[in-house]
């Protein structure tokens, strides 16, 4: 193997310079970290420098609606809002009662698996990678769908909806699934019940005795709001649009969009915050002792603590300097479920995280804009105190997210119909065939 690895480098490895001189934007970005611009979208809008080009704080909107407001009027009416903000994003416009009782109905239709899916597919090979898990049996769920290849937005559509309202049933039975085999523990496969919404049923399938506070069910509730969508240009979204533009089937396209979510750069870095924390506090003994703190923060930048890869997760944005709006409206949660479970002290230490972190980074990187807390952040301490367990992280990002994609696949559809295919440019300079006897060795 050694041998193969010293080939690789020698002739993969292309000098930092050319990428200066050919003028290739690293990452799809510009110097200044923008994003070219790779297409135009109704479905949602980020906000994180005001006109005159300075940073300011974060503002994320679902078709044209601040996510904000979204939150605060679920909230103040003490409402679930998960398949309305579906629909919104879905369809563009915010529905009616009797328009969101009929979309309700239709999700709670699509909500159930093919006879003997959990026994022969989910049953079967388990993992404690559920988003691995997932995408197994999402491609075989394509395998009893007559229509696979069919690509009308209406048949699109309705294989969009039946992932949507079965997501939380791969996901959560793959965990049971896990949980039986590998960890020796009793095996639970509740089925969903009609009259539930999306973010009761999880909680419902996951717990042995179906039972939840209302409380739980809305912040989870709030929680998918949340990681429902975030522009074209996020990692797995943008995956949705490379690969629906090739023309490939909507199982394919979730997969391949799962499958950049579960990157720990991306939606993967939630269940990372939570072994990174846990790593600080059995590290640094005084939680309190903030140079100690900053210390192990430039270590783990470093890549001398923690996984060694030199990020601290939960931190940094590709888009947002100042704030990313869904980390606040998830801190304001935390605070409220912390007092309420105890965890007092375990949620200061995070907000001494999120206050000396930036500062590491800011120290031992070169960042041209601010460095705050993100989405995945706040979210794994929000599900530890719902009692989720760690290996749903990230598949409940997934079970939130699978509604942009979704929409994101339509517009693609509808607008571009052309396949994405940007350019590389090769460094080498042609050479002759060599016979085999006359290669050195
Ligand atoms: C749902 C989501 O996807 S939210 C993001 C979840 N991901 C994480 O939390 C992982 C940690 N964060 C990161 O890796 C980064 O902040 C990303 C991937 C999110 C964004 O990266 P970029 O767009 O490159 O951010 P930005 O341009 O501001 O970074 C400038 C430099 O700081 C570094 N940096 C940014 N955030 C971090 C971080 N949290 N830890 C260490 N270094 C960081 C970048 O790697 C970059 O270094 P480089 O110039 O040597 O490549
Ligand atoms: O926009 C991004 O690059 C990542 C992100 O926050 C998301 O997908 O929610």
């Amino acid at each position: 193997m050694d041998n193969y690895i010293t080939k690789i480098q020698k002739n993969s490895i292309i000098p930092l310079a050319f990428y200066e001189q050919y003028d290739v934007k690293k990452g799809l970005r510009d110097v200044n970290g923008k994003g070219v611009l790779a297409g135009l979208t109704n479905i949602s809008a980020i906000h994180s420098f005001d006109e005159a080009g300075d940073p300011m704080p974060g503002i994320l909107e679902y078709r044209a609606i601040n996510i904000k407001a979204i939150s605060e009027h679920l909230k103040a009416e003490n409402r679930f809002g998960f398949e309305e903000i579906t629909y919104l994003l879905l369809f563009g416009e915010l529905p009616t009662a009797s328009e969101l009782a009929e979309f309700n109905l239709k999700l709670v239709d699509k909500r159930h698996l093919p006879p003997e899916f959990v026994r022969d597919i989910i049953l079967k090979a388990t993992s404690n990678d559920v988003m691995n898990s997932m995408s197994r049996s999402i491609l075989s769920l394509a395998t009893f769908d007559e229509k696979v290849n069919e690509m009308t937005l209406e048949n699109v559509l309705d294989q969009s909806l039946s992932l949507i309202a079965n997501f939380p049933l791969l996901a959560i039975y793959a965990y049971q699934a896990y949980n039986h085999i590998e960890k020796d523990e009793s095996l639970y496969i509740h089925y969903p019940d009609k009259n539930l919404t999306t973010a009761e049923n999880i909680l419902r399938l996951l717990r042995p005795d179906k039972q939840f506070t209302d409380t739980e069910a809305k912040v989870l509730d709030l929680a998918l709001i949340l990681h429902m969508e975030h522009g074209g240009g996020n990692n797995s979204t943008f995956t949705t649009h490379v690969v629906t533009s090739s023309g490939t089937d909507t199982y394919a396209s979730v997969v391949a969009s799962l499958s950049s979510l579960k990157g720990s750069k991306h939606g993967g870095a939630n269940i990372k915050v939570a072994k990174m924390l846990d790593d600080i506090w059995k590290n640094v003994p005084d939680h309190t002792d903030e140079d100690a703190i900053f210390d192990y923060l430039c270590k783990i930048l470093n890549k001398d603590a923690f996984d060694k890869k030199g990020l601290i997760y939960g931190m940094g944005h590709a888009i947002y300097s100042l704030s990313d709006p869904r980390a606040e409206v998830l801190k304001s949660y935390v605070k409220e479920l912390a007092e309420e479970k105890g965890l007092h002290d375990a949620y200061q230490f995070y907000k001494k995280i999120e206050r000396l972190a930036p500062q590491a980074i800011a120290q031992e990187r070169n960042i041209y804009k601010g460095v705050s807390a993100n989405v995945d952040f706040y979210s794994g301490f929000v599900y530890q105190m719902l009692g989720l367990p760690e290996e749903l992280y990230t598949p409940l990002f997934a079970i939130a997210r699978i509604v942009g994609w979704s929409a994101h696949r339509m517009e693609e559809m509808l607008n571009m119909n052309k396949i994405i295919r940007p350019a590389y440019e090769s460094v080498l300079t042609t050479k002759a065939y060599t016979k085999i006897e006359d290669r050195e060795l």
